[in-house]
């Protein structure tokens, strides 16, 4: 796809991760409303510098509330015309205590985006079809003994793009239009590794990050945008690792789909 003239909704948009998404976009020229559960107002100050302010717009969203996540699309539509083609999602924690809060919020947020983006894109409910690129971590693909919850729900992301991703091959069922992706990156620089403290063994955790070569929000954000662009990618999960570098994940061969 090509991002020129496209419209988009980054959720998680506010920092990390997330903000180097819109801002690549915004680069590309797209038009791009960022929503976060956090106030909108740094974010947008700083791309009203960098960019045309009609251009880049905030909408406040919970990922835990389906009616928030469909106020994004409302507002997109109201305010430029048309619902979105691009949909990306990094909202994400990681809390190994209050586990519930963290499936609510990164496997639940990562299933209402997509129902929304069913409901609000696809063709076969009248929309114009695009692209969904979720989040899911290198803890999507390998067990993580500090953070059993956490790669559970990551784990479980990568299935659900995957599983989205296969009905565009089946001929019998209804087309909807939409190419499904995920990014699973390594540890990267982001005010997310202040979380250390929701994991199990936080002292572990802790130390072990100080030795780890992070990686940048930006070089993260290129993998999103790769996933976006290229329109042959469908149910692909690049994954981010300093040892194996910057890759399409391999997966076993899936045996009776
Ligand atoms: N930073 C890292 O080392 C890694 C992060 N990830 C994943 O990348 C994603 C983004 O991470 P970062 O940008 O590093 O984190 P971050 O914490 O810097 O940014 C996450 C953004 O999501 C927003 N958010 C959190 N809960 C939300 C909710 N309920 N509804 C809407 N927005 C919400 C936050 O306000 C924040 O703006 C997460 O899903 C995380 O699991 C994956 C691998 C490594
Ligand atoms: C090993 C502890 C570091 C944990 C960093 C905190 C949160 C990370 C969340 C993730 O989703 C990423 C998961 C694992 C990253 C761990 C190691 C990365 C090093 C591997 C590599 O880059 O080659």
């Amino acid at each position: 796809m090509k991002i020129q003239a496209t419209l988009a909704i980054v959720i998680g948009g506010c920092q990390g991760i997330g903000q180097q998404i819109a801002a690549r976009l915004l680069e590309k020229g797209a038009k791009v409303c960022i929503a976060d559960i956090q106030d909108g107002g740094a974010v947008l100050t700083e791309f009203h510098q960098q960019f045309t302010s009609s251009r880049v717009d905030f909408h406040p969203c919970n990922v835990s509330k389906d009616s928030e996540i469909d106020d994004v699309f409302a507002h997109v539509r109201e305010i430029w015309g048309r619902f979105p083609s691009i949909v990306i999602s990094t909202a994400g924690i990681i809390d190994e205590h209050d586990w519930q809060k963290c499936v609510d919020i990164n496997l639940g947020g990562s299933i209402r985006v997509v129902n929304a983006a069913r409901r609000f894109l696809g063709r076969d409910s009248g929309g114009g079809g695009g692209v969904v690129v979720l989040t899911s971590s290198i803890s999507g693909i390998q067990p993580d003994f500090w953070g059993p919850v956490y790669s559970a729900t990551k784990h479980a992301v990568v299935g659900l793009v995957r599983s989205w991703a296969i009905l565009q091959q089946k001929p019998n069922f209804e087309q909807h239009g939409i190419r499904f992706n995920v990014v699973c990156p390594g540890a990267v620089e982001t005010p997310f590794l202040e979380q250390t403290d929701r994991a199990l063994h936080r002292e572990w955790h802790r130390n072990r990050l100080h030795s780890i070569q992070l990686f940048s929000p930006n070089e993260v954000a290129e993998a999103f945008i790769r996933l976006v662009e290229d329109d042959e990618l469908n149910g692909e999960a690049i994954r981010l690792t300093r040892d194996l570098g910057v890759h399409l994940v391999q997966f076993p061969d899936t045996v009776y789909a």
